[in-house]
This record gives C-alpha cells, sequence and structure tokens, in this order.
C-alpha cells in the first residue's frame, strides 16, 4: 500500500518544491500544493509538479458563490488533481456545484473547521459549538452534498469516519511527538490520526522545514 503521507509543499519558489518532492519521493504517497504555492506559479507550475509523478492535491479551499467556484473548479479541470479542497461553510449548492464540474478522478473534499482555530475562535465568529459538534455538522453537509469525504482534525476524524464509513478523510495539524504546533491548534501524531480513521495525512512543516526532508519522511512513515 502506498504511504498516507502526503507532503505539504509550501512554498512560492518552484525550485525549491521541487528540490522537496524530488527528495521525499520515495517515501511519501504524494504531494499537496496550497494557495501559496499556487498564486505564485499558477497552474503551470502545479503541471510542472504533477511531472514529477507523485499523486498531486490541491488545496485550494475553494470559497464563494456556487457559479464562482463551479467556474473555478471548470478552469482547474485540465490539471486533474487526485484530490481538491472546498470550504463545507460555502453551504451545500456550492459544494454540489463543485463536486459536478471536477473530473471523475478527483476527490473533492470540504474543509470543515481549520485545524488551527479552537473554541475560542470559533465563538469569535458566531460559531457557539464545539469543534467536534461543528466538524460533525459540516461533515454531514458534505455527504449530503455528494463529495467524497472531509478535512478535519485528528480530534473529530474517528467520529466522522463512524458517520461517515467509506468517506474519505484528510488530516492535517500532524505533528511528530516532539515537533513545535506552530499555528496549529488542533494537533494529533501521525500515529494517533491513522488509529482514529484518517485516509490521508497532511504533513508541512516537521518534513518541508527539517534539515533532511527525506529523513524525517522516513523517521514519520516508521512511526505508522
Ligand atoms: O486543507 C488543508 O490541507 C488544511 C486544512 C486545515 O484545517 N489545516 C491545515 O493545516 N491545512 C493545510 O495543511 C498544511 C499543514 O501544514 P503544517 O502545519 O506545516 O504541517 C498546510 O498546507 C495547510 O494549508
Amino acid at each position: 500500500m502506498s504511504s498516507p503521507i502526503f507532503v505539504a509543499i509550501d512554498t512560492p519558489d518552484l525550485e525549491r518544491a521541487k528540490t522537496i518532492a524530488t527528495r521525499i519521493r520515495n517515501h511519501v504517497g504524494g504531494i499537496k500544493l496550497g494557495l501559496e504555492f499556487f498564486c505564485a506559479n499558477g497552474r503551470q507550475g502545479i503541471r510542472e509538479m504533477a511531472d514529477l509523478g507523485l499523486p498531486v492535491f490541491l488545496d485550494l479551499k475553494l470559497h464563494d458563490i456556487p457559479n464562482t467556484v463551479g467556474k473555478a473548479v471548470q478552469a482547474l479541470r485540465p490539471l486533474e488533481p487526485a484530490i481538491l479542497t472546498v470550504h463545507a461553510a460555502g453551504g451545500r449548492a456550492m459544494l454540489e456545484d463543485a463536486k459536478a464540474a471536477a473530473p471523475l478522478g478527483t476527490k473533492v473534499v470540504a474543509v470543515t473547521v481549520l485545524t488551527s482555530l479552537d473554541r475560542s475562535d470559533l465563538g469569535a465568529i458566531g460559531v457557539e459549538d464545539e469543534p467536534h459538534d461543528q466538524v460533525a455538522r459540516l461533515t454531514g453537509l458534505a455527504r449530503e452534498a455528494g463529495l467524497d469525504g472531509v478535512v478535519c482534525s485528528g480530534n473529530e476524524v474517528a467520529a466522522a469516519r463512524a458517520s461517515w464509513p467509506d468517506g474519505f478523510f484528510v488530516v492535517p495539524g500532524v505533528r511528530p511527538a516532539d515537533a513545535q504546533a506552530g499555528d496549529q491548534k488542533r494537533v494529533v501524531t501521525p500515529r494517533a490520526a491513522l488509529d482514529a480513521g484518517a485516509s490521508i495525512l497532511v504533513i508541512g512543516r516537521p518534513i518541508t522545514q527539517a534539515q533532511d526532508p527525506d529523513l524525517a519522511a522516513r523517521a514519520i512513515a516508521a512511526t505508522l
């Protein structure tokens, strides 16, 4: 089985991104390219990264009115990413239009509650629930809208998986026991996330900022 680790290559520098991807390629299941990379390098940059041969998770977290998101996904179609993200908070019609516009082979997954938010952050935007309850609500919405799965933290993935056994669960905010959390607030170890039901783990800085990214990826893979 291929590795569940997708490395978040968050850099605007295409050459650096290629160097990291090339070094880690034998010990990870894929690469995740997000807003930082895409805003700097666009679709051509994604194509060049895809040419390295690893599955590409395109994490643009689209969140707008249904027509705009549907058209944006249509514009991304030629890239045929393995995975594409939208925000569940965009609502059911937006989720449906995103899925309808995506290539058949692309898993469209909805971000529920960002792993950088805790209960007090949710309160500040008018959500009085615990992250756990909000994740459960948005997971149900994503499922009803016909998406392939959701993004949530390792704290919520067991409940989300129990409610949607054949869903696809992406878990970021993953940290080996000795690593810095940084701006992440709902953090678990790679092993715990996988045991709780994650389909894939998104891991960025613990690998990309390591002196030897390949060694860091192998060390994490050894714990799984
Ligand atoms: O959709 C994501 O991938 C995502 C959702 C979320 O709730 N939290 C989150 O951290 N991410 C992404 O996962 C990666 C985490 O990176 P590190 O914190 O460096 O491991 C970043 O690229 C984030 O954009």
